[in-house]
């Protein structure tokens, strides 16, 4: 019986096709499974990068957490292997690619778009909450469009399964919430503030604390002051601010 009948894949199971990425720790190719033709995301980590980051636990915590994870707006991971010097994960692949993309592109979306967009988001961060996982690193580079245009959550490098409050720090500071910024003890809330940070990019096309300086970005998130109105005047109030 051949070595994937026993769940054991390799990488001779599958054919490498273009790279998509840089994820965090390693790239990530697009791959299709010999026997089946299935069309995945193969993401490599080099053993070598784990160990000088000692991200071991955080690694199979990760797998621990993706393996329990299913849900359709959140990317899948089927499975994982390794040979002498790297891991391999294997990932749902997002035919649409990076949100990111679309939404430099077009410079903001639509109010129908974001809505949809936000409505899968807190379906998708509902039902991480309700596994206990906050995923923290919630930003547009993040967050994948399948082939039909449905948002999945991706790169859940810094997922922790939590029940009790989280103190390490992590994430770009412009979607951050205040206290994990203060590196204040923080729960699943803190994806929750992401939510209305991603509401307001999706309709302006920049985050609502962006700044030159990460301090003025810090200043700003802190006050919290957002009023939502046209999309010049809306720029004009956080350049006084
Ligand atoms: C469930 O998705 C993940 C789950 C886990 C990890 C991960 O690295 N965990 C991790 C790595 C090191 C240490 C601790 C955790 C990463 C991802 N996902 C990704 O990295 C996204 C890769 S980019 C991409 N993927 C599909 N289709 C596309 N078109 C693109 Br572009």
């Amino acid at each position: 019986k051949n070595a994937a009948a026993y769940g054991q894949w390799s990488l001779k199971n599958f054919e490498i096709g273009r790279p998509l990425g840089r994820g965090k720790f390693g790239r990530v190719y697009v791959a299709r499974e010999v026997k089946s033709k299935y069309i995945v995301a193969l993401k490599v980590l080099f053993k070598e990068q784990i160990d000088k980051y000692r991200i071991h636990h955080q690694l199979r915590r990760e797998m621990e957490i993706q393996s329990t994870l299913k849900h359709p707006n959140v990317l899948r991971l089927y499975g994982w292997f390794d040979d002498d010097d790297r891991i391999f994960l294997i990932l749902e692949y997002a035919h649409g690619g990076e949100l990111y993309g679309v939404l430099r592109e077009r410079g903001h979306l639509t109010e129908r778009e974001s809505a949809t967009y936000i409505a899968s988001l807190a379906n998708a961060l509902a039902y991480c909450h309700s596994q206990d996982v906050i995923h923290r690193d919630i930003k547009p580079e993040n967050l994948l469009l399948d082939h039909e245009g449905r948002l999945k959550i991706a790169d859940f490098g810094w997922s922790v399964q939590s029940r009790s409050k989280r103190h390490t720090m992590c994430g770009t500071l412009d979607y951050l919430a205040p206290e994990l910024v203060e590196n204040k003890a923080h729960d699943y809330t803190v994806d929750n503030w992401t939510l209305g940070v991603l509401c307001y990019e999706f309709l302006y096309g920049a985050p609502p604390f962006e700044a030159a300086m990460q301090h003025d970005t810090f200043k700003r998130l802190k006050k919290g002051v957002l009023t939502f109105c046209c999309s010049n005047c809306i720029r004009q109030l956080f350049i006084d601010l």
